[in-house]
């Protein structure tokens, strides 16, 4: 559903996603892992339209993304949720809801009080807190209103750039357990992360970046032996060279 091909974008002159091929099924998670400094965010900024391509395409459902501002990419169906949650903390949870959709074309938009089910009936903590201000909810609470917010947008592809960061670790499987669920429905979810274990309980496939190039792209049972996932990390290992061999041949 999602397609790039040979796509090439960085900051300035300098390239620092190069070349990805990467694509994301409808109902799939894909689980981007890589080092620090890999490229994971600026793919995922280039992506949503935040970043100009320098080079290759992008396609959803066969329509060009490349080029387009990020507006227009979300109007086509694909989101973008940050770390950092990006809701707005001096409105309440209520009026965060609203506000995601009245950035949808109106013949796009659901009845508020569905908005309101939904959302409240994935995370019951912010139906309990409808009436506060979104200031108020911890860290891994204003996350979960970023995301239902982007949900119940309806988007094709959820983009989530380390949705687990600096999250409580009790929240982590009740965020990620929300992915899934969206991904059964038939939403393709591509996932950021730096923490390794949870993500990949949930996720279909692995693609991952080295600098800013696909290194290895599998399906997640492949990367089960986590010492092996850590190696790849660091560079000690390159996929299909058994450990111990290295140096030409
Ligand atoms: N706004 C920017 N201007 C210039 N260079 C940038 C900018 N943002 C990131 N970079 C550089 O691009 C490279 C890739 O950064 P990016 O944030 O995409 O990596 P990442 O894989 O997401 O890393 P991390 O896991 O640390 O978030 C790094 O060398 C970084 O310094």
């Amino acid at each position: 559903m999602l397609e790039t091909v040979n796509l090439s974008a960085g900051y300035g002159t300098l390239p620092v996603v190069r070349d990805v091929d990467f694509t994301v099924s409808a109902g799939e998670i894909v689980l981007v892992l890589g080092p620090n400094g890999a490229g994971k965010s600026t793919l995922m900024k280039t992506l949503a339209g935040f970043l100009e391509p320098k080079a290759g395409s992008i396609t959803l459902g066969g329509e060009s993304l490349g080029g387009r501002n990020p507006e227009s990419i979300a109007r086509a169906g694909l989101r973008l949720v940050l770390e950092g949650h990006r809701v707005f903390p001096e409105l309440t949870i209520e009026d965060n809801l609203r506000l995601g959709q009245l950035a949808l074309p109106r013949s796009r938009r659901l009845p508020i009080g569905e908005v309101f089910d939904r959302s409240f009936d994935v995370f019951p903590i912010l139906g309990k807190k409808r009436k506060d201000m979104a200031q108020s909810l911890s860290g891994g609470q204003q996350q979960m209103l970023a995301l239902v917010q982007a949900w119940t947008a309806q988007p094709k592809i959820l983009l989530c750039d380390e949705p687990s960061l600096g999250l409580a670790q009790s929240l982590v499987p009740e965020i990620l357990s929300f992915l899934r669920d969206r991904a059964d429905e038939g939403m393709g979810v591509v996932l950021v992360e730096q923490l390794i274990e949870h993500p990949l309980a949930v996720a279909d496939r692995v693609v991952m970046l080295r600098q800013g190039s696909v290194l290895i792209d599998g399906p997640a049972a492949d990367f089960a032996d986590r010492d092996y996932v850590a190696r790849l990390m660091t560079g000690e290992e390159t996929p299909g060279v058994p450990s111990g061999v290295s140096g030409v041949l």
